[in-house]
């Protein structure tokens, strides 16, 4: 019996649930404890592995959550926004750290994980990636530079199966750019202009989303004023930086005390 953490995947079939398997299963800093489905799916009861169509890795497909969360250290989820409510509580129960990437939670939804940080670690963020994480605090220093005479403008671009809109990356921005201007971003934010919609007002910091083909992640901040523009960008090729960001969390949640955290935390910045 190896000592090394145990880490569940929720949503184990998915895009990013397929690279966290193979992420930790590679990664010889963690072992893959579980592999959680929703009840029905087809690759309930199967080899993870095999369902992915490589070689056997010795863990069964499971559709019940808190049977799989007891006997793991960390729970990795990417699935969706209830289901990862949802998990937030079985986590707790179980005391194992839950890092959360799952994007497109309501205000209540984020609100509803708090009784479950009180009894565990729950690690969130929208983007787990070293890149994105450094973008926000340059954004953060920009707009905090620079007054109302530039406009900033978050540009969003993913794959055509992505669901949520703009994206948790986005929304991390758009927080670091209100937060550097000193204004909240529900006073300031513009999202999904269509219309006559009137010319833009000035301070608004404004949301573009793009969807197609099977772009990973791109965004770029855009800081447009009378004679210049500054554009701040991520380009995401590749979904193991997601998968890499959420192990590290995972591992850097043991023995944390209860609580949120985010991945600027894990990352120190
Ligand atoms: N934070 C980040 O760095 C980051 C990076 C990539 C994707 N994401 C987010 O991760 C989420 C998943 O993205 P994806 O592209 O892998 O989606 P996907 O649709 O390919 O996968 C989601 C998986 O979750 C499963 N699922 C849904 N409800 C479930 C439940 N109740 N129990 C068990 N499994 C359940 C689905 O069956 C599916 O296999 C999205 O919210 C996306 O925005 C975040
Ligand atoms: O593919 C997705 O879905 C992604 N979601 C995150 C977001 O909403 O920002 C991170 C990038 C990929």
């Amino acid at each position: 019996m190896t000592h090394l953490p145990g880490i569940v995947v929720t949503g184990a079939s998915g895009r990013m649930g397929q690279m966290l398997v193979r992420t930790v299963a590679q990664s010889g800093r963690a072992r893959l404890a579980a592999a959680v489905e929703r009840p029905g799916h087809d690759w309930v009861g199967a080899d993870i592995g095999e369902a992915m169509g490589g070689a056997a890795l010795g863990v069964t497909v499971t559709d019940d959550p808190l049977e799989a969360f007891a006997r793991a250290q960390a729970v990795i989820d990417f699935t969706a926004p209830q289901a990862s409510v949802e998990f937030a509580a079985l986590a707790a129960q179980a005391r194992a750290v839950h890092v959360i990437g799952t994007t497109g939670l309501s205000d209540d939804q984020i609100a509803a994980l708090e009784p479950a940080a009180r009894h565990a670690v729950i690690i969130r963020a929208g983007n787990m990636s070293l890149g994105v994480n450094l973008l926000v605090g340059l954004t953060r220093k920009v707009a905090a530079a620079l007054d109302a005479d530039f406009d900033i403008e978050v540009i969003e671009a993913h794959h055509n199966r992505k669901v949520d809109a703009p994206s948790g990356t986005a929304l991390m921005l758009g927080e670091a750019a209100a937060e550097g201007r000193g204004v909240t971003l529900a006073e300031a934010a513009d999202r999904g202009r269509d219309g006559i919609t009137g010319a833009r007002e000035r301070g608004h910091i404004g949301f573009s989303a793009i969807r197609g083909g099977d772009i990973v992640g791109e965004h770029d901040v855009l800081f447009a004023a009378p004679g210049e523009r500054i554009v701040l960008r991520h380009v995401a090729t590749d979904r193991a930086i997601f998968a890499r960001g959420a192990l590290r969390a995972a591992l850097w949640g043991q023995d944390r005390a209860p609580g949120q955290y985010d991945m600027a935390d894990v990352l120190g910045l």
